[in-house]
């Protein structure tokens, strides 16, 4: 049996910076956290058609791993596998959290499927697939602890900083990514200019959180918040909002 952790993030600030067609365009510092991750095995079992077993709230179809499936179909050596091997993730990260958990999975399951059939992609090459599957997955797939993140996900460069430990609370709020972009951008809209982004990326995790409130950190907060005004109760000092949440975060 061959298996990987596949670790859930938090976005230690979300700044948009611009927008490209339907997408906004991100600053944004994206971090590992170490002690919350779901598990993707690859299980000896001869099977008819690609076989992913977990615990879901999407179909099949929906599914990140299995969209990943599909891109890399084409090389028979990944078809022969996956008729001796099935896919069994046990999940961990909460859905609809802010966590990544599902962009997780898949760059988790692409970087498996590299090594194991020895496709020989690169890491830029696999996140090109990742990225046509949704914009968080290249900064999974580039395994760093900490990184900086732009464009609208694509982008990801390494930023070293001493490891973090992270304390995640995720309300039983969900959280629609979309229509949190989409009213932030009716409603909210703000842009951080270039320079400020610079700044941000060359400083380190810790500092950045000494100065921001929890607005100041992550743009989509006042439109989570609009949309779910519950999300005010579990607003605490010295605690953040990842991504389009609902997950809550402390640097411990
Ligand atoms: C907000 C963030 C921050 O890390 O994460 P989550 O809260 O989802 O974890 C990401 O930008 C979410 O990335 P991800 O969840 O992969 O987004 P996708 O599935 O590609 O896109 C879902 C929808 O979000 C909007 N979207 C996404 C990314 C982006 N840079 N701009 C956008 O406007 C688009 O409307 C898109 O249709
Ligand atoms: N492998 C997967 N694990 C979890 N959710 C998945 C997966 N594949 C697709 N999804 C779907 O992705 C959406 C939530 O994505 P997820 O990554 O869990 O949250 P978020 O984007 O808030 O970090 C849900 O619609 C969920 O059903």
């Amino acid at each position: 049996m061959m298996v990987k952790k596949s670790f859930a993030k938090v976005n230690i600030f979300l700044k948009i910076v611009g927008v490209r067609d339907n997408y906004h365009l991100l600053a944004s510092r994206f971090v590992l956290v170490k002690d919350l991750y779901d598990e993707v095995s690859f299980i000896e079992k001869s099977v008819d058609s690609f076989t992913l077993i977990g615990d879901f709230s999407c179909s099949l179809e929906k599914n990140t791993v299995y969209k990943a499936y599909k891109e890399l179909e084409k090389y028979e050596i990944v078809r022969e596998f996956f008729k001796k091997y099935i896919v069994k993730i046990d999940k961990k990260i909460p859905e609809f959290a802010g966590l990544g958990g599902g962009s997780s999975n898949c760059a988790t399951f692409l970087n498996m499927v590299n090594d194991i059939c020895n496709l020989n992609l690169t890491k830029d090459e696999l996140s090109k697939i990742g990225a046509k599957i949704g914009a968080d997955i290249p900064f999974f797939i580039y395994e760093y602890d900490s990184a900086n993140v732009s464009g609208i996900g694509e982008i990801v460069e390494e930023f070293i900083e001493e490891p973090l430990k992270i304390e995640v609370v995720t309300p039983n709020i969900l959280c629609n990514t979309a229509l949190i972009y989409k009213t932030f951008r009716e409603n909210y809209y703000k842009e951080l200019d270039k320079e400020k982004a610079k700044e941000l990326f060359a400083t380190n995790s810790k500092d950045i959180l000494k100065s921001f409130s929890i607005k100041e950190a992550n743009d989509l907060y006042e439109s989570a918040l609009s949309l779910n005004p519950d999300l005010k109760e579990f607003e605490k000092e010295k605690w953040f909002f990842s991504g389009s949440g609902s997950s809550f975060f402390k640097v411990l």
